[in-house]
């Protein structure tokens, strides 16, 4: 049996595939029709969130069983047409829920205390101890999109900062949940209005599809905050920049983009953007969790 692998996918998983017979090809840095030229001769398919697996990929992949995404969104896979052709589409639900959540909130005090600014600043050999201004967590209301395992775990760890209380826009989002930490559901116009701090840990659908654009950034109160660690296209971006220049925005933070990796972007003209190349699930500790849950899932799939 034979695994195309097109993105960096961690050794532990591969040595379980190699363990049990498989040959392992690790085709890292491939175009899309590079790979789409290669895959007919594959039993199952490894990727994660930068290979997108659209018809005419599934459809060259004429031997493929699985297709495991090394990671949790599937918004680039085309899921129900893998299915109709008979594969297998394997994920890591809870591959990166500590990792995503830790960065998210890294990201919200890197943000608040302009650390990257002051950083860059004094390394440029400038000590200005009033330059920065900053704000806390403590107190604040807290605006979460979506309460998912992510956005569980990130108001959690905000609650314990002292945050003073969690609203959540989550539509599917059972009662229950919400009650465990005492977060309020509210539509998602009240969430924006409310919040001192906004972080999205939505899945990219049709409908979450610029869900935060104009309109919604003009709801949000002046001097908040907006940090998005769902998918980039959840946040419309001119909008995100209008928002950071004018000041309307204090601060934001994103580990995604629209277009992944970006060429060019005016919101990195501006110091109160931080931003993180995709790396919410770049922990050793998940990177080997997801790669071997992935190689367990793939072996069942290939019947070893
Ligand atoms: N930055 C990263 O590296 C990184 C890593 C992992 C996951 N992610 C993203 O985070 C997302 C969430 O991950 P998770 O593990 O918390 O998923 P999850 O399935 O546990 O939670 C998703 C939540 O989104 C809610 N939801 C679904 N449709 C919605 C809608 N239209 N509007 C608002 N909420 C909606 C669901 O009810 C659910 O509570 C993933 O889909 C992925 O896109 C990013
Ligand atoms: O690390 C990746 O490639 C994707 C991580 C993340 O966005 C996911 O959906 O799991």
């Amino acid at each position: 049996m034979k695994v195309l692998v097109t993105e960096l996918y961690n050794e532990a998983g591969q040595q379980m595939l190699k363990d049990k017979g498989v040959e392992v090809t690790l085709a890292y840095g491939k175009s899309h029709d590079e790979l789409v030229a290669m895959v007919p001769e594959y039993d199952a398919l490894i990727v994660r969130a930068a290979t997108p697996v659209q018809k005419d990929f599934i459809d060259a992949g004429k031997n493929l069983k699985s297709i495991g995404m090394a990671g949790i969104g599937l918004n680039h896979i085309d899921v129900e047409y893998a299915k109709s052709k008979g594969i297998k589409v394997l994920n890591v639900p809870d591959g990166s829920t500590t990792a995503v959540s830790e960065l998210a909130v890294g990201m919200i005090l890197t943000t608040l205390r302009k650390i990257p600014k002051a950083n860059k600043d004094v390394k440029n050999g400038t000590w200005e101890k009033t330059a920065y201004p900053g704000n806390e967590i403590k107190g604040k209301t807290i605006g979460i999109c979506s309460l998912g395992k992510i956005g569980f775990r990130v108001a959690e760890i905000l609650l314990a900062f002292g945050a003073k209380e969690i609203l959540t826009y989550d539509p599917y989002l059972k009662q229950e949940i919400a009650d465990k930490i005492g977060a309020k559901i509210l539509p998602l116009e009240e969430v924006l209005k409310q919040a001192d701090i906004v972080t999205i840990h939505t899945p990219l659908t049709p409908e979450t599809k610029h869900m935060i654009g104009k309109d919604q950034i003009a709801l949000m109160k002046d001097g908040s905050y907006l940090f998005n660690l769902g998918r980039g296209g959840i946040v419309e971006e001119t909008a995100l920049y209008e928002a950071l220049k004018s000041g309307k925005l204090k601060g934001a933070g994103v580990d995604v983009m629209e277009v992944e990796p970006p060429k060019s972007s005016p919101l990195f003209e501006l110091d109160n953007f931080t931003v993180t190349p995709h790396i919410g699930a770049g922990t050793e500790e998940a990177q080997i969790y997801i790669s071997e849950s992935l190689a367990r899932q793939t072996l069942e799939a290939l019947g070893l």
